[in-house]
């Protein structure tokens, strides 16, 4: 397969490269950026891109391309500090300057580049960074300048090496995609032969060679990831070969189960197995109030529950393990290639002992490992997957124990299982639900005072969480028109006994996360 390989050295926008460039129909791939070039995946590699990275070139501990890299015959590409690599690599200078320059800036052109080919002088890119080229090495020339006539692109004379200071990857800058197109195809010569359908047909033909006969077992929550995954394996795989385990954590949503099962029948599958381990949970959970406890003890009790069910079902050890792990799901755990990135939460799914092992052992599947989640719904639709399916708003493994602030108890559950279904089936009813990328209640741990029917009441407060996002790492709350939200929080006072008030979160993601814990 024909790529683009990407070399993260830790920019916030490192995986958006790779998107853009599947966006236009190539195929792109992350590695960490200071890979040694004996361990780089060069097969079908046609052109390399190095990333922006926090750090600046002349710090003691920057991370370095393996300056071979530069010698391979590959074009390269380095984006803002990849590019301050390349010239610092060949003998330039890069310095920091009192003039930084973040945002928008005019680019003009000093020569003829294929680069810019198709992108109109003095056009808007958008920049991130605070040191500038100020020597351009020998053998370069620069081919573009910013409007406060700064260094912006560089090229070299004979060798296939280009390199820009702004970033062609975020929405912001005009002609982005252009410019990353023309180094794809014109530059490195890549085809646009990269769809979903070949996507598919690769990955079913890697799945093929690395798991053969052995069985698969796939942890299965009928969300959007792990129910894509099924539907992978089981048209790759004969069904027999293929077990499904979806364990009931007594932290689902009302009538998760029933849906889910009902779901999971119509792909096809016959090994499928319903955990109840609701008391498992709520045992294990009791008077604990601390959120990173409670997902230390989801994710420990998880693991419990499964391997007891590989022995119960007598799947053998060398049985692969399969998860919808996307990759937002590694980088927020601190695993994204680059081993940069800093840990936000630990998702079950990433950091649990027993994936940790079977990793090592090289037995985990996890083929939506490099998709963001649009990408994944789009790979659904071309598999089958039903549309209501598909797009379910996303549901944590740790499912309500993370939506009830405080001790996790039954009747909380029960509670707050009544107020999420009147929310959900509202937004299905007024349309909303699709304008929404997630939506769900949340029991605070606390009482408020209330009056109903003249009487005096104590009841719970519920927040409505509802955020628009494309990729959950960044979300915002939803804008919500005032006579629904009212409507809405009027239903669920009414119909919920032990709550008394109903509260709208509008926190956006940074600062706030879209869970509450
Ligand atoms: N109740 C569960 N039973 C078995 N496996 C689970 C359960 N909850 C989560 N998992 C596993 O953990 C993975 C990560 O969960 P996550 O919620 O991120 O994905 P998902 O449930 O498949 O999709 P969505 O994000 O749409 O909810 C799942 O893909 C699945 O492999
Ligand atoms: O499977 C999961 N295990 C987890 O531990 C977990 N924590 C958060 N989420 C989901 O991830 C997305 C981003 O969530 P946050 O903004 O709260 O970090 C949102 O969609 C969250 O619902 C999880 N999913
Ligand atoms: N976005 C980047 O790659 C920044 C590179 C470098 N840290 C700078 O400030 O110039
Ligand atoms: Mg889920």
């Amino acid at each position: 397969m024909e790529k683009i390989l990407v070399l993260d050295f830790g920019g916030q926008t490192c995986q958006l490269i790779a998107r853009r460039i599947r966006e236009i129909g190539v195929y792109s791939e992350v590695v960490p950026g200071d890979t040694p070039v004996e361990s780089l995946p060069l097969e079908g590699v046609k052109g390399i891109i190095l990333s922006g990275s926090p750090y600046s070139v002349y710090d003691a501990e920057a991370p370095k391309v393996d300056p071979r890299v530069s010698s391979l015959g590959i074009p390269i590409l380095g984006i803002c500090y990849g590019v301050q690599q390349l010239a610092h690599l060949f003998g330039g200078k890069v310095a920091p300057l009192d003039h930084r320059e973040y945002g928008r800036s005019r680019l003009f052109f000093t020569e003829a580049s294929p680069l810019f080919e198709g992108v109109p002088e003095g056009f808007v890119s958008w920049m991130s960074h605070g040191d500038t080229i100020v020597e351009v090495p020998e053998g370069f020339r620069v081919i573009a300048r910013s409007e406060h006539n700064l260094v912006a692109g560089i090229t070299h004379e004979r060798l296939p090496l280009y390199g820009i200071q702004f970033h062609p990857e975020v929405t912001h800058c005009a002609y982005g995609l252009t410019v990353l197109e023309n180094f794809a195809v014109r530059i490195c010569g890549a085809r646009k032969t990269w769809t979903m359908a070949s996507y598919l047909e690769d990955v079913q033909g890697l799945l093929r060679t690395q798991v053969g006969d052995d069985p698969l077992l796939l942890l299965i929550s009928g969300g959007v990831d792990s129910t894509v995954v099924a539907a992978l394996l089981l048209k790759t795989f004969p069904p027999e070969q293929v077990h499904l385990l979806y364990i009931d954590t007594g932290l689902m949503r009302k009538n998760e189960t029933e849906e889910v099962e009902a779901n999971l029948r119509t792909l096809g599958a016959s090994n499928l197995y319903i955990v109840h381990a609701e008391e498992r949970f709520l045992s294990a959970l009791k008077g604990v109030v601390d959120p990173e406890k409670k997902r230390q003890i989801i994710g420990d009790v998880f693991i419990q529950v499964q391997e007891e069910e590989l022995r119960r079902r007598r799947i053998p050890d060398q049985a692969f393990l399969a998860q919808g792990t996307l990759y937002t799901d590694l980088i927020e755990s601190g695993k994204g290639v680059g081993n940069k990135a800093k840990v936000i939460k630990s998702h079950h799914n990433v950091r649990s002992p027993l994936i940790e092992r079977k990793r090592k052992e090289g037995r985990v599947i996890e083929p939506l490992s490099m998709l963001y989640k649009d990408e994944v719904r789009r790979l659904g639709a071309h598999l089958g997957v039903p549309r209501e399916v598909l797009e379910r708003h996303p549901f944590p493994g740790p499912g309500l124990a993370v939506r009830i602030l405080g001790e996790v108890t039954r009747e909380k559950c029960d509670i707050l299982r009544e107020a999420d279904a009147i929310f959900i089936d509202e937004l299905k009813r007024r349309h909303l639900y699709h304008e929404i990328w997630q939506a769900f209640c949340v029991l605070l741990p606390v009482r408020t005072v209330g009056v109903t029917g003249d009487d005096r009441n104590y009841g719970y407060v519920v927040a409505l969480r509802a955020v628009t996002s494309k990729d959950g790492m960044t979300a915002d709350a939803y804008p919500f028109p005032t006579a629904d939200l009212l409507e809405i929080a009027a239903l669920i006072t009414n119909r919920v006994k032990d709550v008394g008030r109903v509260v709208y979160d509008v926190s956006s993601k940074p600062p706030a996360t879209i869970e509450w814990e």
